[in-house]
């Protein structure tokens, strides 16, 4: 095992190898400061895992600094695992999002494609031609496809790995319903399943039913997103203590300790280079975690379109 957190990888289902230690890409910042945070997530703390997504309007960015990187000899491009995500009003032509993140990204295929979320929008332009993400109507009602279905969605990434523009394909924000449907339909495991999971919303049971199927389970908002709520968690503090790293490296060696790839986001150069401190953390304080959250489940992210497909603890 590595000494740093950003070594240790898993194995996904197609037998490639994933870092468990992911850099999550959405951004509230300037895009120099966006490349600046990339860069030392490469170059100082060695991450070899982007999560990124056409919604994040991101990609670019990306593909500028991977540019930058490999022609200036300090990385090869294939050093990085790469995931994309296709957005629901992509529902229904997923390979317009893919080719449309390769472009940006500057890449000819992606490790881990996504279906971003289980529900379908309107396929909406606006008058440069672009796809609008969230198309509402003039009360401001979200805009759904009536005769979308995610399970098409997931056939049509099948597909797209079949052409080899993806090694691996998942899903994201899907509950065990979901899951048991799609493989029903199509006998096809999903590489893995990207849900909001921390200490406060362990997600024990498709944890559990994720484990049993060999879906890698991948945290995002494993801090509980914008201002980073769960790091003041008094547990997760007390084990700082006990353990002498940060509340962060405590949320991070959680989800290694149970081969749940996380995916923190950060723009503060000096903390992404310190990056997190691999430590051995005993099975009783993993367990008291999530115990501690079993009992409080929290959801941090609360996008209108997860109650339309019964997301939990949703207060
Ligand atoms: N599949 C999906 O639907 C979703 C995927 N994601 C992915 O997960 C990634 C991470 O989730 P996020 O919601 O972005 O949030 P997060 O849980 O990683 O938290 C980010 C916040 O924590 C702060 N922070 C980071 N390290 C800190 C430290 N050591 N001390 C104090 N504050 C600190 C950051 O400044 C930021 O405000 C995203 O960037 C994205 O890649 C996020 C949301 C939904
Ligand atoms: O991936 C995602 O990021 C945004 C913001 O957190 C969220 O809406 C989406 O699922």
């Amino acid at each position: 095992m590595s000494t740093t957190a950003s070594g240790v990888t898993v194995k996904l289902n197609t037998g490639a190898e994933i870092p468990l230690l992911g850099f999550g890409t959405v951004s509230e910042h300037d895009t120099e400061t966006f490349k600046l945070a990339l860069k030392a997530a490469i170059l100082d703390a060695g991450y070899k895992h982007i999560d990124t997504a056409w919604y994040y309007n991101t990609e670019e960015l990306i593909g500028d600094v991977l540019e930058e990187l490999s022609l200036s000899n300090k990385i090869k491009k294939d050093e990085i695992f790469i995931t994309t995500k296709v957005w629901p009003c992509f529902w229904n032509d997923p390979e317009t999002s893919l080719n449309l993140s390769l472009k940006n990204l500057k890449l000819e295929k992606v490790d881990l494609l996504l279906q971003h979320w289980p529900v379908c929008f309107a396929k909406i332009d606006d008058s440069n031609g672009n796809r609008i993400p969230v198309p509402k109507d003039s009360n401001n009602n979200i805009l759904y496809d009536k005769d979308g279905d995610y399970l098409i969605t997931y056939k049509k990434l099948l597909k797209l790995k079949d052409s080899g523009k993806a090694k691996a394909v998942g899903v994201s924000n899907y509950t065990v319903q979901m899951l048991e449907r799609i493989i029903k339909e199509t006998g096809v495991i999903p590489a893995c399943n990207q849900v909001e999971l921390h200490p406060h919303l362990p997600q024990l049971e498709l944890y559990n039913y994720c484990s049993e199927k060999g879906i890698i389970l991948e945290a995002y908002s494993p801090f509980g997103s914008s201002g980073a709520p769960n790091l003041k968690i008094p547990l997760i503090i007390e084990l700082a203590k006990k353990y002498n790293v940060s509340s962060a490296d405590i949320i991070v060696n959680y989800c290694i300790a149970k081969k749940i790839v996380v995916l923190p986001r950060s723009s503060n150069i000096e903390r992404i280079k310190k990056g997190y401190a691999l430590i051995n953390m005993e099975k009783s304080d993993v367990d008291a975690l999530d115990n501690y959250g079993s009992k409080n489940p929290k959801r941090y992210i609360k996008d209108s379109w997860g109650d339309n497909i019964g997301f939990d603890h949703w207060n």
